[in-house]
């Protein structure tokens, strides 16, 4: 591999695999740069425009805060594209592999990684940089697809609930109305957005979405307001931040339950005021901006104003949108099953890949508590792996299970509490940090006790 001004960013929380992939790729790389605080992530690419990073899944700047590497993998993919982002992780699943190509990774490796494999997979990903140099158009639109599929996902189904849905955004979206979407995990809420948007009069300016409940503390008001060149060390130049990026457009704003209450205090002056006021800036900017929110809280958690200030919620609920689970209308189901089927055998080339109606009448009675995400997931996962023309119930594994549709005929603590973690992974389609979330333990805590069940 060529030496000359290759340039890799590592960051992982562990100094200890930062000093031995750095004596690695030393002699791979011209410039190797080691960083244990991922909120530097921002200065350092503007400081040098990095070929190649290699991102921990889990990197924060606290701990056991989960998989925080998805949040930084798609902001390094925002502000470089041309950077190809290698993640690491010590989660040998499938999900968060998907996951991580999804939001644009090139590769992943697992930990504890093979010299040769991790030497290996960090040069095809210093190639495919030099490739797109080379061929910009070609390589860009390789990079780009990918993310850009996501943002084109139509509201498939036909239940009465749906078909009220979208009756209201129809109704709603044209005027300037705030719009609070409800729903558990999975639900659609961001396609709902987007749908909002698209039939809104600022379908023309931006859609900027914002994942309130992914962004670091310490990274929140950079991230929304913007910054000042020289604000605080390492502002190189001025940045504007996401609120001001949707001027014009709609701001999503996104996991809002998810807020603690001081930075609850900060939107609700945006939304009271329509400005913002860059980090090291005594100007305040107008913004002319849409909001629509969401949140999967309980309107029960929400309107209690412990959890949730009562004058923001009331600024943002104008119109309200309940998405039912997906267990409510499972007459959908079919209709999805049919549009993912068709996406995932073009994507991995099974054209001829059927599903029997028997497996779909399964599905249909199935729970779903990670709701669409869950079933979407369920058939990628299935096309995948099958290895006949047909899928059957035997390709969708928590169809086989005694999964947690069943109440369990036991009183044995061990097998209650694997149940229980079995049930929120499923939930949050194995998401540690949103499964340990809401199981009250610590990420490490899920890990060990992983370990424990042999899950
Ligand atoms: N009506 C639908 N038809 C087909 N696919 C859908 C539909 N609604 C959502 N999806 C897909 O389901 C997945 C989850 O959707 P989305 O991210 O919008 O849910 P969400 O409620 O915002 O989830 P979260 O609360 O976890 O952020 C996405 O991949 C999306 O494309």
């Amino acid at each position: 591999m060529s030496q000359k001004e290759s340039k890799i960013l590592i960051v992982d929380s562990d100094e200890g695999v930062l000093a031995s992939i750095t004596r690695l790729l030393k002699g791979m790389f011209s410039h190797v740069k080691a960083c244990s605080n991922p909120s530097q992530i921002p200065f350092l690419l503007e400081k040098t425009a990095y070929d190649v990073v290699l991102l921990d899944m889990s990197c924060s700047e606290r701990k056991n805060v989960g998989l925080h590497g998805f949040y930084w993998l798609s902001y390094i993919k925002s502000v470089s594209q041309k950077t190809a982002v290698v993640m690491m992780t010590d989660n040998n699943e499938v999900d968060i592999a998907i996951q991580a190509f999804k939001n644009g990774a090139v590769d992943l490796i697992i930990k504890p990684w093979k010299v040769d494999k991790l030497q290996s997979v960090i040069g095809d990903a210093y190639r495919a940089t030099q490739l797109v140099k080379n061929e910009s158009l070609k390589a860009k639109s390789f990079f780009s697809s990918i993310a850009n599929k996501r943002f084109d996902q139509k509201i498939i189904g036909q239940s009465q609930s749906l078909k009220k849905i979208v009756h209201t955004i129809h109704l709603a979206a044209p005027t300037d109305a705030n719009i609070l979407i409800l729903g558990e995990n999975g639900t659609g809420k961001g396609v709902i957005a987007r749908e909002i948007h698209r039939y809104s009069h600022r379908n023309t300016a931006p859609f900027i979405s914002v994942d309130l409940g992914a962004i670091p503390d310490s990274l929140f008001e950079a991230e929304l307001f913007g910054y000042q060149k020289g604000a605080f060390t390492g502002a190189a130049q001025n940045r504007i931040g996401r609120i001001q990026e949707a001027d014009g457009g709609t701001l999503f704003l996104d996991e809002i339950g998810n807020l603690p209450t001081h930075f609850q205090a900060k939107i609700l002056n945006v939304i009271e005021l329509r400005e913002i006021t860059p980090i090291g800036s005594n100007q305040a900017v107008p913004v002319n901006i849409r909001i629509v929110a969401a949140t999967n809280l309980s309107k029960n958690l929400l309107f209690d104003q412990a959890n949730f200030r009562q004058d923001l919620l009331y600024r943002i609920n104008t119109v309200e949108i309940a998405l039912p689970p997906l267990r409510e209308r499972p007459e959908d189901i079919p209709l999805i099953i049919d549009h993912y089927l068709k996406t995932y055998t073009k994507k991995y080339h099974r054209p001829t890949l059927t599903i029997s109606s028997e497996t779909i009448q399964a599905l249909q009675s199935f729970s779903w508590p990670g709701n669409i995400r869950e079933l979407q997931h369920s058939i990628e996962r299935a096309v995948i792996l099958s290895e006949s023309s047909q899928l059957s119930i035997n390709d969708f594994p928590l169809l086989t299970e005694n999964n947690m549709t069943s109440t369990l005929d036991t009183l044995n603590l061990n097998d209650i509490e694997k149940h229980t973690i079995e049930v929120a992974l499923r939930k949050y389609t194995g998401n540690i940090t949103h499964a340990a979330r809401e199981l009250g333990l610590s990420r490490a805590a899920l890990y060990r006790r992983l370990d424990k069940y042999a899950l």
